[in-house]
């Protein structure tokens, strides 16, 4: 029976709880420090519901499942915080039932790049989270004297880029600086990853017109996908590192990776809402919103993903969140040569893989895998977040998936609102995101102050 020293401080209930795949009807306890204390099921629960101090949360038969886990964001503060900040990020991470986001380490100024830049990412996000933030580390030139620090500092690994990022203040490596890396990661645990596109003679620019899709995509054909994936796995066989693919689009590269994982490399595959719901056959003309590199392909390139996706090749899907001002979009004139590549979509994660799963004959255990648990598992937190279970936190998403939401400008929370998605129905509806036992976002309105927690062991003072 409950006694007090029990600490037991919440109790949310529903008919609906998500525990080792499958669905219980029952009831998850809560302690102070947000902790999961106990899973119990009915009629278990009755008793327990009768103790007076104990908050009590009934969902009915809403879904309650570990919350999203968006291992990819790009927050850009501090330095291009009018891009993206913390607040934002995590208010728009908050209402679509992320509970933890993985920052990347470019388009701030500084790129968390250093130590010192990291600790400057921390000093700019520090009391402005609504939901967890763990950071990536970044490879660039010349910083492998930095990086051993870093792991120290808690970064849950580096990423890099094998072409142009995009920013100045974060060039791409080559082959050399690649093993540089590896060499010191080696054996760490660490995982590197990759913006995995190489250049090579059939990506050059033309003179196409710029207003046209099809003239940025042929800049960005699937070659540059394969060429660098080659590479990745060739390295990947000579050095103990975790390799980690981000955002792949080409489904051409997908028996490459089916090869390398029978190898038995220790490599993993993301791929990103927008190539699993958009394709280039319905882009208009300058509708740069759509921009974003690996470019997005066609349908019948986005079904091979999903088949990917159906049978395992796949770990993951993340968002890319990687906004920009309205300007850099070059939306008035329509430039997708020019316009910054990044699509917005962090607060619609949730939707935008229910709605496709669904009609693909997925599962709400499929979806808790790709969105939570397989990015809880790359950055290391598996071990307290991403199940319902004892001593994991008590991160949650509360969701109806029979709900549909139209997406309107007016319910986003990213600071620039531009996004493909706009006027989009979908299925799935957020109703409440928890946070260490704190119900943060409730009804459509953020509800509590930005209690997140930076996840990482620098002590800034
Ligand atoms: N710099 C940056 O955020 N680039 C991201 N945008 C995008 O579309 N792909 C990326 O890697
Ligand atoms: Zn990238
Ligand atoms: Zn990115």
């Amino acid at each position: 029976m409950y006694t007090k020293d029990m600490e037991l401080n919440k109790l949310f209930i529903s008919q609906n709880i998500i525990v080792e795949n499958k669905f219980i009807n029952g009831g998850i306890f809560v302690n102070e420090v947000g902790k999961i204390l106990k899973v119990l099921r009915q009629p278990e629960i009755e008793t327990y519901k009768k103790y007076e101090d104990v908050e009590i949360i009934d969902v009915g038969n809403n879904v309650i499942m570990p919350g999203i886990i968006d291992s990819h964001v790009h927050v850009n503060e501090p330095g291009r915080t009018d891009w993206e900040g913390y607040e934002t990020a995590t208010k728009a991470a908050a209402a679509g039932g992320v509970t933890t986001i993985v920052d990347m380490p470019l388009n701030s100024v500084p790129p968390t790049t250093t130590l010192y830049n990291l600790k400057e990412k921390i000093k700019a996000a520090e009391g402005k989270a609504y939901v967890d933030v763990a950071f990536w580390g970044g490879v660039i030139p010349g910083n492998q004297a930095e990086l051993l620090d870093m792991i120290k500092a808690g970064v849950v690994g580096f990423k890099c880029f094998m072409c142009e990022s995009g920013v100045e203040e974060f060039p791409c490596v080559n082959k050399n600086e690649i093993e540089t890396a590896m060499k010191i990661l080696e054996n760490t645990g660490s995982v590197l990853a990759f913006h995995a596109e190489l250049d090579d003679k059939t990506s050059m620019t033309n003179n196409d017109d710029p207003v046209q899709y099809n003239t940025f995509l042929r800049t960005r054909p699937a070659s540059m996908e394969m060429n660098a994936i080659k590479l990745i796995i060739e390295l990947a066989k000579k050095y103990n590192v975790r390799t980690h693919i981000v955002h792949l689009s080409t489904a051409e590269a997908l028996p490459l990776i089916v090869q390398a994982k029978k190898d038995g490399l220790k490599l993993t595959v993301e791929t990103c809402h927008h190539y699993l719901n958009l394709k280039h056959e319905d882009i208009p003309e300058k509708a740069t919103q759509f921009k974003c590199t690996p470019p997005i392909r066609d349908l019948k390139n986005l079904n091979l993903l999903w088949d990917a996706i159906k049978n395992g090749v796949l770990d993951m899907v993340v968002s890319d969140h990687s906004p920009c001002t309205p300007d850099l979009k070059c939306l008035e004139n329509g430039d997708f040569v020019k316009a910054w590549g990044g699509i917005s979509s962090l607060q619609f994660g949730l939707s935008l893989f229910w709605t496709q799963a669904k009609q693909r004959g997925l599962s709400i255990f499929d979806l808790h895998k790709y969105i939570t648990y397989m990015p809880a598992k790359l950055v290391g937190l598996h071990n307290v977040k991403g199940q319902i279970a004892t001593n994991f936190d008590a991160d949650f998403v509360i969701w109806d998936p029979h709900s549909t939401i139209c997406i309107e400008e007016k319910m986003i929370h990213h600071k620039n609102k531009i996004t493909p998605y706009l006027g989009k129905n979908l299925y799935g509806k957020v109703l409440k995101t928890v946070i260490r036992g704190h119900v943060v976002y409730d009804n459509e309105k953020i509800v509590d102050k930005p209690i997140g927690k930076l996840i990482h062991n620098v002590i800034t003072n």
